[in-house]
């Protein structure tokens, strides 16, 4: 029986800095960490992560995949914000893992070097839409190659669904950080995500942190969202 708690990043999507940060003000108290992405970078700007993530654990969630001196590079300009956890495509390759991961020790210090996770196949894809990219042979298969690459390349976790934990935890055991969006509480609308489980589900498969991101923000009131996720996650 593993005593790993099961912790809640609250994927805050949008443009505006003011409504980052009321949802992050909401969300706080339920969920670990917060999550910014390319929606809010792009629009917003790295200043403006730097202020909503203030006092706050920080998912940077950048999805890096380019040739590995530019993610490199990339990743050294990401020192002033001090994430607790960035993202890389694994798809990328071993070298630019390998790159990603060496320009974190060369960039960060010890204590502060986020967590490197690698992105492994979108929650949004199927065993249909994946083999449509090329790959044959389903999503699990996949997954698992591409975390054993990941992780043997200086990945610290992954990024996967809540149906691959079990193969990943059999696999790889408990030390790899293990970070499943495609999360709905009962009841809410999986959209555009395809690979999808209750919060309840993922905790017990073996996920270290779950993403819920439009369950929470597009709900009347975020925190008790946030609270109720938070609830199911400590039953
Ligand atoms: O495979 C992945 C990787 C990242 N994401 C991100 O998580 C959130 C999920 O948001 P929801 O609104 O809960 O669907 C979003 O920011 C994605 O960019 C993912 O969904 N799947």
């Amino acid at each position: 029986m593993s005593d790993r708690r099961t912790r809640l990043i609250a994927a805050l999507d949008t443009r505006d800095p003011r409504e980052a940060s009321r949802w992050a003000d909401a969300v706080t108290p339920h969920a670990s960490a917060i999550k910014l992405g390319l929606e809010f970078v792009y629009a917003a700007g790295l200043e403006a992560v730097s202020e909503i993530a203030a006092g706050r654990a920080l998912f940077l969630d950048l999805k890096l995949h380019d040739i590995p001196n530019t993610v490199g590079a990339a990743i050294g300009s990401l020192s002033r914000i001090n994430p607790a956890m960035l993202t890389i495509h694994a798809s990328g390759g071993a070298a630019m893992v390998a790159a990603a991961s060496h320009a974190l020790n060369e960039n960060f210090s010890t204590e502060n070097r986020p967590v490197l996770l690698a992105v492994t196949v979108l929650t949004s894809l199927d065993d249909a839409a994946l083999a449509a990219t090329g790959v044959e042979g389903g999503v699990r298969s996949q997954v698992l190659r591409l975390a054993d690459l990941a992780l043997r390349n200086g990945a610290d976790g992954l990024v996967c669904s809540a149906h691959e934990l079990a193969a990943l935890r059999a696999e790889f055991g408990d030390s790899p950080v293990l970070v499943t969006p495609g999360i709905r509480p009962q009841g809410a609308a999986a959209g555009d995500q395809k690979r999808v489980m209750t919060p309840g589900e993922a905790r017990d498969a073996g996920a270290d942190w779950i993403v819920v991101g439009r369950p929470v923000t597009g709900a009347a009131d975020p925190g008790a969202a946030a609270a109720a996720i938070a609830r199911e996650l400590a039953e």
